[in-house]
């Protein structure tokens, strides 16, 4: 039983080192940390409903999880083919373009939730 809560529990410490290296060194992943921060302070200051924060969150764990798979993908590729090889660019590219999707898809839920907050509060004080 002790045996079984330590594997759990170096897994869950694994997990976090893989946050933690993707946050260190992807540009990409500190401006996802950096959006999600603005958009969570965005949240707050409009006090959005719970079902938007679920949009919210959800969109934004999107694409965070995106952008991990993505440098996951990366650096397997760089391993296995560290010189060009047509289908390590099309693995890449894949990869990529999954991130721009979320990314995308994260941008049109954050504007259908706060555009009518901002207009809302641009009517008051301008
Ligand atoms: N080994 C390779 N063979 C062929 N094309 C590659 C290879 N490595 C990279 N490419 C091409 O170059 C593009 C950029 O690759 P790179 O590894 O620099 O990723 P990146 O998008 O810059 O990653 P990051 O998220 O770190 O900025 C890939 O999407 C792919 O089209």
């Amino acid at each position: 039983m002790r045996t079984y809560f330590k594997k759990r529990y170096n897994s869950f410490r694994f997990a976090l080192r893989g946050i933690s290296s993707a946050v260190r060194s992807e540009p990409h992943m500190r401006l996802h940390v950096l959006a999600a921060v603005a958009v969570a302070a965005l949240g707050f200051a409009f006090d959005v409903t719970k079902t938007e924060w679920c949009l919210l969150v959800g969109s934004m764990g999107l694409v965070v999880t995106a952008e991990i798979m993505n440098t996951a993908i990366e650096t397997v590729v760089n391993l296995v083919s560290p010189k060009y090889n047509p289908l390590a660019g099309k693995a890449k590219d894949l990869a990529a373009g999954a991130v721009l999707i979320t990314a995308i898809t994260a941008a049109i839920i954050g504007t259908v939730i706060f555009l009518p907050y901002l207009l809302a509060f641009a009517q008051v004080y301008f």
